[in-house]
């Protein structure tokens, strides 16, 4: 029998390179339920791939493919950075969450969920909440950041924001050889679930805090609560918080906000928030460096969350996960200190670490097969 030659055209070519650097890129399709999404396993080498799962109305499917390939690759740096014991993974559903959400297209993510078989786990992300992963388990038992009445670790904003603490007290320690942060002006872009942890703590401490949010409601909640608190708010226009006279920047909002026409308005110090891949591309770490703004890299900053949706894994244990998140002040400062040595900037210096991380264990990537459980250390 004659095999025809499929002719690929540039599209086509592009999106087979895109993909190239990732282990396996699920398209899955389910007309009966109105369920179009994509799941991304970028790299296993450390352990099984882990991810949240974003819906968001894409514009194109190239659009939403961009996104899951970016997001599946930054878990992998997550993990490695985290010192937990999966790889990097991402799945996206295509739709509006407020309209096109149903049990029903939940339960059939779920089975394409379930097919790979223990190689992926998820959890939320924006678009998607606790709740739903209720009914994503229905259909699959590889699902992590349900909420603790069924068995998991609730709300993993609680961890990410004092993650972000952590982070703020290295940088700070880095920078001035002290990690108090009273005292100091802060930028905030965002103040959901991370965001108005984050800035409802700066509060407590005496901090000055500039905030901005789309929603007016978020930014009246933050000045009633300034009023009985140590420190003082100011609220500005979205545009407007990348140019205010701040010491940090703390961006918990939407990824891309560092690029090149917001770099040439920061007047800070540093930059270090929870919001994934911040950077609009590598080349601004680079930027960031030759304007002398310390750039804590997101993924290090944010590891709270995957570090407790993992501990739901082994069962959820709040100290475990409070002991876990305290080793970001620690590993920020020695991407600080090595990026500063090496001559490099800080992305590099975390993703070279990374990378080592990752080389070093590439002879047991039979880990998931089988079908053990991932335990992470703890430093002493
Ligand atoms: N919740 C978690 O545990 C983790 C969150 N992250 C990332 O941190 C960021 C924040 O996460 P959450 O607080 O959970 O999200 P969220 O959805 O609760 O809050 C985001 C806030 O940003 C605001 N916002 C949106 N566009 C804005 C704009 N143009 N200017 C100013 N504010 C804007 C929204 O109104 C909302 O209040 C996201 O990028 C998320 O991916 C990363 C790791 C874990
Ligand atoms: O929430 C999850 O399931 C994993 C964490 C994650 O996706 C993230 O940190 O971006």
């Amino acid at each position: 029998m004659e095999i025809k030659k499929v002719a690929m055209n540039k599209n086509d070519l592009d999106r087979m390179e895109k993909m190239a650097g990732h282990e396996q890129v699920m398209f899955c399709n389910d007309p009966s339920v109105g369920l179009k999404a994509i799941i991304a396993i970028h790299d296993t080498t450390l352990g099984p791939a882990l991810g949240g799962t974003r819906m968001y109305p894409y514009a194109t499917v190239d659009k939403a493919l961009e996104d899951v390939l970016r997001l599946s690759e930054g878990m992998t740096y997550k993990c490695a950075a985290a010192d937990i014991d999966f790889g990097g993974g991402k799945a996206v559903i295509i739709g509006n969450p407020k309209t096109d959400k149903t049990a029903a297209l939940l339960r059939s993510f779920g089975q394409y969920v379930d097919s790979f078989n223990g190689r992926f786990y998820t959890g939320t992300d924006m678009g998607t909440t606790m709740n739903d992963f209720i009914q994503v388990s229905k259909e699959t038992n590889f699902v992590t950041g349900i909420p603790e009445v069924y068995g998991g670790g609730g709300d993993s904003s609680i961890p990410t924001s004092q993650g972000v603490i952590y982070s703020l007290q290295a940088t700070s320690q880095y920078l001035s050889g002290s990690r108090e942060l009273g005292g100091k002006t802060y930028a905030i872009q965002g103040l959901g679930k991370v965001g108005f942890k984050v800035a409802s703590y700066l509060l407590e401490i005496g901090a000055n805090v500039f905030v901005t949010d789309v929603h007016e409601d978020v930014l009246e909640k933050i000045k009633r609560k300034a009023n009985n608190l140590k420190g003082s708010v100011t609220v500005v226009n979205s545009d407007d918080i990348y140019g205010v006279d701040a010491d940090i920047f703390i961006p918990c909002a939407m990824g891309g906000v560092i690029n090149d026409h917001t770099i040439e308005q920061l007047r800070v110090k540093s930059i270090v928030g929870s919001a994934n891949n911040q950077l609009r591309s590598t080349k601004h770490a680079k930027d960031l460096h030759n304007k002398g703004i310390l750039y804590a890299p997101d993924y290090i900053v944010n590891s709270a969350g995957l570090i407790q949706v993992a501990d739901e894994l082994y069962e959820p244990n709040k100290d475990r996960v409070l002991l876990k998140t305290k080793e970001i002040y620690q590993s920020l400062l020695e991407i600080y200190q090595q990026a500063a040595v090496e001559g490099m900037n800080t992305l590099e210096a975390a993703n070279h670490k990374c990378r080592q991380k990752i080389e070093e264990q590439q002879h047991r990537n039979h880990f998931f097969s089988r079908g053990r459980r991932p335990k992470w250390n703890i430093r002493e």
